[in-house]
């Protein structure tokens, strides 16, 4: 029978795939794939196996919870197992959940009462208290063995160590779900980010990987808590509620937290209606839950009921759709926004993630690219939660092609041509030709045109946008090319507002050199910076020829501020505009420098190291200046002097080994005859 052969081989390579995944997903909490990638295996193999029952072994994973414990871990043996729940993700399927136990207990299923709960999105674990102390906590491991995580457990805060009673039971085992709320879980991976570490795709994995710590002190300090969903021990000589509802009301009096979502319902009507309400609820919870869990409510009922082989026949996980799902990544497209920041786009095989079909995700930046590790060609996941835009969290690694291309960040803007060039310490690459760009046009001008820089008051917004539009201005030096007749000719524009507009041109021809430079939309340097430029340099030549050092030793121009200025000089494209507005008239009077009295620290190059106590480090910089000095930042042979104030390290070791003059703050004051 070669059929059935090829059915046999074909169940092994599927029980081997599943097996792999859960590993991956159970035991390491690092998936190799989506739940979704996953339960579509998993209903393959079920379906083979409907059709085949005679293949049915008791090893398969439809027949087994989880997977064995992690070695590390001491194993605790589950008196009673910890099963898993059945799927349903239509009402269908919900409807062939009430059929089902209908025909076993012969009860019309629309009079059967249901606890209706949310289906927490993190890992199942056993807590038993003796005498009301708690005593030892499990992991669900396989369903019959788990890992002993009693020291992890303690260190969550909402987990009472004793329980809130006189009478305690003597053993009571609490069976609920560890999760991390997504603040937390934000917060947790914002701190992993900026220490470089990497950081987890979703809040279930955080939980367990949080969990499953063999250092419980690392537990500690992650984010956890417990929602409550049942009991498995029972030992006292009280009764216990009958019904699932009541008895998580009695865990809560004795101080367990329990879900406050959960409600009673009756009928398809009603149960549907709490999946509804709870999926709306969904994104503002603070927490993530993958679906709801609906509960036969009476304990006599769910006896009756029973189990099937890993779960019981009483309750259903009605799940909400997957809010990730795997597709390729066919390209990257490069786009410039408006300032110039150049964003990686993800073009994607469009897949359907959460209600819509997703083709393009940001990549943000190169970092980003260089976190995720993607290549192109890759099988990414897409998370869509919420209203959130969609994210790659992460690669399939295993599903990588051979030579797939490597992800190449443009040196080139892609809308103008002009260099790209990312700062040291940012993570954003921009395009340097803010003045000619198309992307960065509107921008541009709306600034250049403002009240601080050439002020231009005749030409509005509204006006830019038509000149631009019918392509009449390309670079803000194309504004005083304009004439009479061309703007008469546009809408709205009167004979008064065109001439209003020319003469506002016109009469900003006239400007300082400061505007000019704050004009030119250099990022970063605001009207001070462009102030304290030409005070500084006195001429716009002297800026264009200043090197970086030279920059930064104007007051309020850092590292980045001074590449920026460089980098704007160094793009052909910019130098153009400038001449060109130049030609086109613009002038200013070069800013007198005053000619610095002479002083023992005029034209020294100067370094400041260490703890200033009279001055600040600004003030201390600002004087130095105004004696003439230049102040840079590391020491050299071509230093003069080293103000060395308190606590002052290697500046002051390797001034000392060169053979610099150092000077204390008194010096400093005493020279400058303060
Ligand atoms: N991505 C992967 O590679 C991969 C691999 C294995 C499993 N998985 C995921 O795990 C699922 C199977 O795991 P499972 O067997 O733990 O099933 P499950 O997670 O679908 O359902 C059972 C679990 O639900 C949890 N739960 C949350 N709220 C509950 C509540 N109110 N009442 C009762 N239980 C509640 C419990 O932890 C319980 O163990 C798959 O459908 C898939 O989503 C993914
Ligand atoms: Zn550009």
């Amino acid at each position: 029978m070669p059929k059935l052969d090829n059915v046999k081989q074909k169940l092994e390579e599927i029980k081997t795939l599943l097996r792999k995944y859960e590993y991956h997903y159970h035991v390491l909490d690092n998936p190799l794939v989506t739940d979704s990638e996953y339960d579509r295996v998993m209903n393959e193999l079920k379906n083979i196996e409907w059709q085949h029952p005679e293949l049915i072994t008791n090893d398969s994973p439809t027949q087994r919870v989880g997977a064995k414990p992690l070695d590390g871990f001491a194993q605790i043996k589950h008196e009673i197992p910890m099963l898993s729940l059945d799927n349903a993700f239509s009402n269908e399927e919900l409807d062939g959940f009430l059929r089902r136990i209908e025909d076993r207990v012969i009860i019309d299923s629309s009079t059967i009462e249901f606890c209706c709960e949310p289906k927490l999105d993190g890992l199942a674990v056993s807590i038993l208290y003796v005498n009301g102390v708690l005593t030892q906590a499990a992991t669900r491991g396989d369903g019959s063995t788990g890992e002993d995580i009693t020291a992890n457990i303690r260190t969550i805060r909402n987990i009472p160590l004793k329980l809130h009673s006189d009478n305690p039971p003597a053993r009571l085992e609490v069976r609920g779900e560890v999760f991390m709320p997504q603040q937390g879980f934000d917060a947790l991976n914002e701190k992993a980010l900026a220490k470089g570490e990497k950081t987890f795709a979703n809040p279930r994995n955080a939980a367990a990987g949080s969990l499953r710590q063999l250092d419980p002190k690392i537990t500690r300090q992650r984010p956890l808590m417990l929602n409550a969903y049942g009991i498995g021990i029972y030992e006292s000589d009280d009764e216990l509620p009958h019904t699932h509802f009541d008895r998580l009301q009695w865990l809560k009096t004795l101080g367990i937290p329990v879900n406050n979502e959960i409600i009673l319902a009756k009928g398809r009507d009603e149960l549907l209606a709490f999946y509804q309400s709870i999926q709306e609820k969904r994104s503002s919870l603070g927490y993530d839950i993958d679906g709801t869990v609906l509960k036969v409510n009476d304990i006599d009922l769910q006896e009756r009921l029973g189990f099937i082989s890993k779960a019981p026949r009483w309750a259903i996980a009605y799940k909400f759709p997957a809010q990730e799902e795997m597709t390729i990544l066919n390209s990257v497209e490069f786009q410039v926004g408006r300032t110039g920041a150049i964003t990686p786009v993800a073009k994607l095989e469009p897949v359907f993630v959460a209600g819509v079909t997703v083709s393009n995700a940001t990549l943000h930046n190169g970092d980003e690219i260089e976190r995720l590790g993607v290549v192109l060609g890759d099988t990414v996941i897409i998370r869509r939660a919420g209203d959130v835009i969609p994210q790659i969290t992460g690669v399939v690694l295993e599903r990588r092609p051979k030579n797939a291309e490597k992800i190449k960040f443009p040196t080139a803007c892609p809308v103008c041509g002009s260099a790209v060039v990312r700062v040291d310490g940012e993570a954003v690459a921009r395009c340097t030709g803010g003045l000619i760009c198309a992307a960065q046009r509107k921008e541009a001008l709306k600034h250049f045109v403002s009240r601080k820089a050439m002020d231009i008051d005749g030409v509005g917004e509204k006006l830019i946008e038509q000149l631009m539009e019918k392509e009449l201005i390309h670079t803000p030096a194309d504004l005083f090319k304009l004439d009479h007749a061309t703007l008469v000719r546009l809408e709205r524009m009167g004979e008064k507002s065109a001439n209003n507009a020319l003469e506002s041109i016109d009469k900003s021809k006239n400007t300082t050199l400061a505007r000019f430079l704050f004009a030119l939309g250099i990022r970063d340097v605001g009207e001070t910076t462009a102030q304290n430029l030409a005070n500084h340099f006195g001429t716009l030549e002297a800026i264009r020829q200043a090197d970086i050092e030279q920059l930064k030793n104007v007051q309020d121009v850092g590292e980045v501020v001074a590449n920026r200025l460089f980098q704007f000089w160094q793009e052909p494209h910019n130098v153009e505009v400038v001449e060109d507005l130049i030609a086109q008239g613009v002038h200013w009077q070069d800013v007198v420098k005053q000619e610095i009295a002479d002083n023992p620290l005029k034209d020294k190059t100067v370094v400041l190291t260490g703890t200033l106590t009279e001055l600040t480090r600004d003030q201390a910089k600002a004087m130095l200046q105004q004696l003439g000095c230049k102040v840079v930042g590391s020491v050299s042979s071509k230093t003069d002097y080293l103000i060395a104030g308190e606590k002052a390290g290697s500046k002051l070791t390797k001034a000392q080994e060169l053979g610099i003059k150092i000077l204390t703050e008194q010096d400093f004051i005493q020279l400058a005859g303060l």
